[in-house]
């Protein structure tokens, strides 16, 4: 480390000086203004430059390339939206371009929403369009080694582990069970404690992400931070958790010698980085202690209990190499964080985009309560002796049922489809190669995908391609759930990185969604802004306000009780 600490004594050396001065200069940036700065130059340069060329009939300013026309659009002189004039692009483009970034940045890349190019980048040509060194190097700190940064054998390792696990009975059990206690047990409370307070708006995307935060916590270390609860608590862990990602995702849009420069000067945002870092690991630090010791008294007293543990942290840190060497803390750190993340906002930003959907499709929500009302009819009619049937307010769907919901499924993949969690992906070139439609890919070159403008694209899905149609999923014939190929509906990603957790994530959705619209109607708030914020995952800027309405089966404010089912 460069010592900073000048002594009258000492000869002033030229690199402290300079390096002092930098920190100075650097210790008033905040993020926000460092991206003003970058947009001031934009405009300085713009001004100065005035002769402009077309690449692809997209025009390309000398030094910045096109980044004045995706900042134009993006502060809202075009589209107010990044997703979308991307999507305008790629319409014109016939579903590839090539962007190409101002000259200090790594932003030139191939951007892409054709099918045929994305089955070729998941998975005929998998192996060489690896998640690679510039992703890795971006999100080290705070994902480490874990799935969603790793290539090869490191990758490989921890998908076949948590892929079997996954598929398990045990953790299908885990998992149900601790959805439902969190339903019932918590959100259900809390929307009702609203209606109690005269209809007091909510923010129910941030009540969705603490539902589904504190259920990912319980799948990857088997602990419950208690996020969702009456108040709505501040948590350190989850606070620390979301400050940790906001200011990873600056690193994507900061020249990366900016951000290392302010990371070696403990400044700014990467400041920020650095403390809420320290408070993600020592939670897990915490957790990783605790087990261990629990496994510990379990193998010398033989007791059964901590054995029977599923959650993600219990089994990995169960297994050993050739040389009988289990994991160390830290990679079991980095297992747990990433799955958190995977986990985290996914489930509950899709939800968050379908309530809003169906608010104005009031079509939608009335297919939907048909379907609920016919799948609890049948239970009632054939299954006299079960306990919760009749009495509404005790209603609890169970696995089955959920299985049922055909049209719900559909209404939740129609959102995915417009609204996709995770918008935009990216993976590296590392051999030289041609795409299906003639693009050539030199070695080295970062390819984007664009989930979200693939949902809005007419040569996928038609003429309507706008519209909100939960119908285009179903078979006409017997009105069964149909699903699409991964390269055409890539939501859940395709190919051997297809999402681990999509299954389950359907079902959460579903029996979040189902316990919700079974006993209220959700009414977004006048005037409400909803606009997508720009992040890795695909949340609303402002969050959802909304009030809700009982339905009329479901008077009385009595809170739900669970019952074995
Ligand atoms: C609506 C909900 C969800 C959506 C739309 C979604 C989408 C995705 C996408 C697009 C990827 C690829 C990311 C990348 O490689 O850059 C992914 C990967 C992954 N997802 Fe999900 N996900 C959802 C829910 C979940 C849940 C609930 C879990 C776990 C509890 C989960 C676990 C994972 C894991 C572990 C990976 C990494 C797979 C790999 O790299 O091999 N996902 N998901």
């Amino acid at each position: 480390m460069m010592n900073t600490n000048l002594t009258s004594s000492e000869t002033p050396n030229i690199a402290v000086v300079a390096g002092n001065f930098v920190r100075r200069q650097l210790f008033f940036l905040h993020d926000i203004q460092i991206l003003e700065l970058l947009l001031a130059l934009c405009v300085f340069v713009t001004i100065h430059s005035l002769r402009q060329t077309k690449h692809h009939g997209l025009p390309v300013w000398p030094l910045l390339g096109m980044l004045p026309s995706m900042t134009l659009a993006v502060v809202g002189f075009q589209t107010n939206n990044l997703y979308e004039w991307l999507t305008q692009v790629l319409c014109r483009q016939n579903g590839t371009f090539t962007f190409r970034g101002p000259w200090f940045s790594t932003l030139n890349c191939i951007v892409t929403a054709d099918p045929r190019n994305l089955e070729h980048l998941l998975k005929t040509k998998f192996s060489i369009f690896p998640k690679g060194p510039y992703f890795r190097d971006t999100v080290r700190d705070l994902l480490g080694d874990g799935i969603f940064s790793a290539d090869d054998e490191t990758w490989q390792r921890q998908r076949k582990t948590a892929s079997l696990e996954f598929h398990s009975a045990k953790f299908r059990q885990l998992t149900t069970e601790s959805l439902l206690e969190l339903v019932h047990a918590r959100l259900l409370p809390v929307l009702e404690e609203s209606i109690d307070q005269s209809f007091a708006p909510i923010d129910l995307q941030d009540v969705l992400l603490r539902l589904t935060f504190d259920n990912v916590c319980m799948i990857a270390f088997g602990v419950d931070p208690g996020c969702l609860g009456p108040g709505l608590p501040q948590i350190p862990f989850a606070q620390a958790f979301e400050d940790a990602t906001e200011a990873t995702v600056m690193r994507f849009v900061t020249p990366a010698c900016l951000w290392k420069a302010m990371r070696y000067f403990n400044l700014g945002v990467e400041k920020k980085l650095k403390q809420s870092i320290k408070g993600v690991d020592e939670f897990a630090d915490d957790v990783i202690r605790t087990r261990k010791k629990e496994l510990m008294m379990t193998n010398t007293t033989n007791s059964v209990s901590e054995k029977q543990r599923s959650d993600l942290l219990t089994v990995f840190m169960g297994l050993r190499d050739e040389q009988g060497e289990g994991f160390s803390d830290k990679f079991l750190r980095d297992i747990c964080v990433n799955f958190i993340l995977a986990g985290r906002d996914t489930s509950s930003v899709a939800l968050s985009w379908f309530f809003w959907l169906l608010h104005h499709h009031p079509e939608v929500e009335h297919k939907i309560l048909q379907e609920l009302s016919t799948i609890v009819d049948a239970r009632s009619s054939t299954d006299d002796h079960h306990n919760n049937s009749h009495d509404e307010t005790e209603m609890v769907f169970s696995p089955e049922q959920i299985k049922k919901m055909d049209y719900l499924q559909a209404a939740l993949s129609e959102a995915l489809r417009l609204y996709p969690s995770v918008p935009l992906d990216h993976k590296e070139v590392v051999e030289d190669d041609v795409f299906p439609d003639g693009t050539i890919l030199k070695k080295g070159t970062k390819v984007i995908y664009a989930i979200y403008s693939m949902g809005r694209m007419e040569s996928i899905w038609g003429k309507d391609c706008r519209e909100y149609k939960p119908e285009r999923w179903l078979n006409p014939r017997d009105g069964r759930f149909m699903s699409e190929s991964a390269y055409k509906f890539t939501a859940f990603n395709g190919g051997p990185r297809l999402c681990l957790g999509k299954d389950f994530a359907y079902y959460q959705m579903k029996f979040v969604a189902a316990s919700i619209i079974y006993r209220y109607h959700v009414e977004v708030l006048q005037n409400h802004p909803v606009i997508p914020k720009l992040a890795l995952t695909m949340y609303m800027k402002h969050g959802l306000k909304v009030t809700l309405h009982r339905r009329p089966h479901h008077q009385s404010s009595k809170v739900t009780k669970i019952k074995d089912h």
